[in-house]
C-alpha cells in the first residue's frame, strides 16, 4: 500500500529568497522547477495545496532604492514583488502538468484574479494549486503573516514554512554556529525567546487558531513530502 498523507489540506509558505538558488537575486530556473516537482509529488498524494510566496528575492534586490522611502510605499513594492514570484511559480506549475491559480490580495485584475475566499476553496476542492499573492494586501505585515492568515481562512491542517534553514534554532544559525535546533516548541516559547525565524504576528495568529507550523528546509530533497506524510522533519511549532 502506498504511503498515506497525514494532512488533507496544507498551506505552504515558500521563501522568496529560496527561489534565488545560488544566484544573487531573482528567480533561479532550476530551483523553481525542482520546487514545483516537489509540490507535484505532494498533490499526487491527494493533498490539497495552497501556497503563499514571499518576495525577498526581488524586493531585497531593490531595497536600496526603497531606503528613506515612506514605509507603506516600500511595503506595497514588496507585495508587488510577491505577485511576480506567484506568476512565475504558477507558470512553472502549469508547464509541469499541475493546474495553478494565482489570487492577489491587491486588486490588479488585468494580471491576476482577486482573492475571493469561496473561490479559493472551490479551486482547492477541484485539486488545483492556489497561489496567494501580495501577502495580506496590507503594509506593515509579512508573507509569514499572510501564510498564517490564509492558512486559517482555508482551514488548512498545517502551515509549512519552507525556508533556507532546516528548522527553528535557539538563535539564527546563519549568525551563531552554536545555535541548536528544536524538534518542537510551543508558540509561546517561540515568542518569549523572540526567535527570528517568523514574525510574532504570524506566531500569535497560528497560536490563537491552533494551527501548527512546521519549519523545514526547502533545499533538502524530499523534506516537503516527508512533512506531509507526518514524518519527523524540521521543527514543529504548536499551541
Ligand atoms: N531562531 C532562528 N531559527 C532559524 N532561523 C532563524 C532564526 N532566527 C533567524 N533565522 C533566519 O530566518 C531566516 C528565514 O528565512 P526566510 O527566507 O524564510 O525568511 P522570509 O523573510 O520568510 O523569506 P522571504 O522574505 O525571502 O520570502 C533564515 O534564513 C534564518 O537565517
Ligand atoms: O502582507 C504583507 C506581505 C508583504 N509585505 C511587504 O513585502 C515584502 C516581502 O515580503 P516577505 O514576507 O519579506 O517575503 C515585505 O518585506 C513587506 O515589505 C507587506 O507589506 N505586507
Amino acid at each position: 500500500m502506498s504511503a498515506q498523507p497525514a494532512h488533507h489540506r496544507i498551506l505552504l509558505k515558500l521563501s522568496g529568497e529560496a527561489l534565488m538558488g545560488d544566484d544573487a537575486f531573482g528567480i533561479n530556473r532550476a530551483t523553481i522547477v525542482r520546487m514545483v516537482q516537489e509540490i507535484a509529488e505532494v498533490t499526487q498524494l491527494g493533498v490539497e495545496v495552497a501556497v503563499v510566496i514571499g518576495g525577498g528575492n526581488i524586493f531585497r534586490g531593490v531595497a536600496g532604492g526603497a531606503e528613506g522611502m515612506d514605509r507603506a510605499t516600500a511595503d506595497y513594492m514588496g507585495m508587488l514583488a510577491t505577485v511576480m514570484n506567484a506568476l512565475a511559480l504558477a507558470d512553472t506549475m502549469n508547464k509541469q502538468g499541475l493546474t495553478a491559480r494565482v489570487m492577489s490580495a491587491i486588486g490588479i485584475q488585468e494580471v491576476v484574479e482577486p482573492y475571493v475566499r469561496p473561490k479559493a476553496l472551490q479551486y482547492l476542492e477541484e485539486g488545483k494549486v492556489v497561489v496567494f499573492a501580495a501577502g495580506t494586501g496590507n503594509p506593515f505585515f509579512t508573507t509569514d503573516t499572510a501564510a498564517a492568515l490564509r492558512g486559517a481562512e482555508i482551514g488548512a491542517d498545517l502551515v509549512l514554512k519552507a525556508t533556507k534553514v532546516d528548522g527553528v534554532y535557539s538563535a539564527d544559525p546563519k549568525k551563531d554556529p552554536n545555535a541548536t535546533r528544536y524538534t518542537s516548541l510551543t508558540f509561546d516559547e517561540a515568542m518569549v525567546k523572540n526567535l527570528g525565524i517568523m514574525d510574532a504576528t504570524a506566531f500569535a495568529l497560528c497560536r490563537d487558531q491552533k494551527l501548527p507550523i512546521r519549519v523545514f528546509s526547502i533545499f533538502k530533497p524530499g523534506a516537503f513530502k516527508r512533512v506531509v506524510l507526518g514524518e519527523d522533519e524540521g521543527t514543529l511549532v504548536y499551541a
